[in-house]
């Protein structure tokens, strides 16, 4: 079995027709989550799984539908499992999301009094980058999207982007295509109104064909389906569908 990435879900912060934008990459040997938002453990069990199916989780900022659903997760591999998972994180992001996201929920005197007494913890340095498993080997690369926030993109085996939640970088996106390699990106794509969080559709279709033709859509809102063939070359990703990369 090749690498397949599977969408918890294709959603927006806010959606109610999808889950949270959050992703199964799996080799066969090894299964890792991208983000695990307040959706998350639902979606998972929706597809007939749980936690325990999982090896690692990466995250990419701290937004509700992005960890919302790591205190579940928490419990249940501490408490139901009784197994370590590892964390892939910067030490930036480990040091908020305990502080300022997880504490409060999890801390337990004796029990649980930081990440490190649920996860594995595996520091990432953006730019550099991680062997995760036989066929996985990502980098983190630093992009924009709230202000004063860190939030980073994957670069997945020299030839996959994964935005993750990013303002409009085509320079970024273009680099990637034309320096290294790029043949598939898969973009946050916000479908109406001014992009100052996210990346607009209406960006996105500046991008050159060659590009469009390698992106597929993804963070989108309920009304999805109001922009089906409005979108270009680019297609939209489809939740809990298996894509092989
Ligand atoms: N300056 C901001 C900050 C946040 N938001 C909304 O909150 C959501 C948080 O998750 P997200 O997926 O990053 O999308 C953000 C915006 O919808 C927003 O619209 N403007
Ligand atoms: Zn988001
Ligand atoms: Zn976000």
């Amino acid at each position: 079995m090749g690498l397949q990435l599977q969408m918890l879900g294709t959603g927006s912060a806010f959606a109610k027709n999808y889950y949270n934008n959050n992703a199964l990459l799996d080799d066969g040997t090894f299964t890792l989550l991208i983000d695990c938002g307040v959706t998350a453990p639902l979606a998972l069990h929706r597809l007939g799984m749980s936690f325990n199916d999982i090896d690692a989780v990466l995250i990419t900022h701290i937004h509700a539908d992005h960890v919302g659903g790591l205190e579940e997760l928490a419990f249940k591999i501490k408490f139901t499992f009784k197994r370590k998972m590892i964390l892939y994180i910067t030490e930036e992001l480990a040091h908020s999301l305990w502080e300022h996201s997880l504490k409060g929920g999890l801390y337990q005197i004796g029990e649980i009094s930081s990440l490190e007494d649920i996860f594995d913890v595996c520091l990432l340095q953006p730019l550099k980058p991680q062997y995760i498993s036989e066929s996985m080997t990502l980098e983190l690369i630093p992009t924009q999207h709230i202000p004063g926030k860190a939030s980073y993109s994957l670069y997945l085996n020299e030839s996959i982007f994964y935005s993750s939640d990013m303002t409009f970088d085509p320079s970024l996106l273009q680099h990637l295509v034309q320096e290294r390699g790029c043949r598939t990106i898969f973009h946050e794509c916000q479908l109406s109104g001014s992009g100052e969080v996210h990346t607009t559709l209406q960006e996105l279709l500046t991008l050159p064909e060659e590009i469009q033709k390698m992106t597929y859509l993804m963070h989108y809102a309920d009304d999805r389906d109001d922009y089906i063939n409005q979108t270009g070359e680019m297609t939209f990703l489809e939740q809990n569908l298996i894509y092989e990369l």
